[in-house]
C-alpha cells in the first residue's frame, strides 16, 4: 500500500465503521488520532478517539504548526498532529488518516504521494438514515453535516478512487483492493 493512505467521505457514511475493521484485520495499519474542538460523544475517549481540545489550546497548536493539516467542519475544528504522522512514516510504517475534505485537499499538496479515497454513500436518504441511526448528533449537528455532505460529494472526482458503503462486507473487501492490501 502507498505509505499515507487518506479516507475522506461525508459524515455517518461509514469511515469510522469500515476503518476499525480495516484496523482490526491490518493490525500494521497506524491510524492517526486528531484533535477536535467538538464535545465528546457519549463513550468516546480522550486519546482513543480524538484528543479533545479547547479552542484556545487547538489554536496554540496551529500557531506553532503541530498540525499537519486542520479544518473547520460544523462549527468545529479539526487537526492531524503532525509528530506522530511524520514518526510512523519515517519508521516505515503505513498511516491512515479519516479526515474531511478541505484536510485532504491540504494532505494533496503536502504529500502528492499520498493515496486518496473518497467514501459514498448508496444514497442521500441512506447517509441520512445513518446519521440519524447513530444517534449522537443533535438536529442542528445532524442539519450541518447533512449540508456539508453536498459539498464533499461534489468533490468526490478530486480522489484517486472512490467506493460505495453499501454492503459493508463488499466495501471492506474493495478498501483493502484499493489500499493493495490482500
Ligand atoms: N481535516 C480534518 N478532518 C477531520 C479530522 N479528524 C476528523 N475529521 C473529519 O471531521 C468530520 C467530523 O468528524 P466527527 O465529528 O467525528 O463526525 P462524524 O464524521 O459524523 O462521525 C469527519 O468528516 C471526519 O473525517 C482531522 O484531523 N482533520
Ligand atoms: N455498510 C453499512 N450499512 C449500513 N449501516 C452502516 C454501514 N456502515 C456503517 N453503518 C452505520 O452508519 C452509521 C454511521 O457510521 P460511522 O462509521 O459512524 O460513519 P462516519 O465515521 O463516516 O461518520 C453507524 O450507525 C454505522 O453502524
Amino acid at each position: 500500500m502507498s505509505r499515507l493512505t487518506v479516507i475522506t467521505g461525508p459524515s455517518g457514511v461509514g469511515k469510522g465503521t469500515l476503518v476499525a475493521q480495516l484496523l482490526a484485520r491490518h493490525p500494521e495499519i497506524w491510524l492517526s488520532v486528531s484533535a477536535t474542538t467538538r464535545e465528546p460523544r457519549a463513550g468516546e475517549l480522550e486519546g482513543q478517539n480524538y484528543f479533545f481540545l479547547s479552542r484556545e489550546a487547538f489554536e496554540q497548536t496551529v500557531a506553532a504548526g503541530g498540525f499537519l493539516e486542520w479544518a473547520e467542519f460544523a462549527g468545529n475544528l479539526y487537526g492531524t498532529p503532525r509528530q506522530p504522522v511524520e514518526d510512523c512514516l519515517a519508521q516505515g510504517r503505513p498511516v491512515l488518516l479519516e479526515i474531511e475534505l478541505e484536510g485532504a485537499r491540504q494532505v494533496r499538496r503536502s504529500f502528492p504521494a499520498a493515496f486518496q479515497l473518497f467514501i459514498r454513500p448508496p444514497s442521500l436518504g441512506e447517509l441520512e438514515r445513518r446519521i440519524r441511526g447513530r444517534g449522537t448528533d443533535s438536529d442542528a449537528a445532524i442539519q450541518r453535516r447533512l449540508e456539508r455532505a453536498r459539498v464533499e460529494l461534489a468533490a468526490a472526482e478530486e480522489f484517486d478512487a472512490t467506493l460505495v458503503n453499501d454492503d459493508l462486507e463488499v466495501a471492506l473487501r474493495e478498501l483493502e483492493a484499493c489500499m493493495d492490501l490482500g
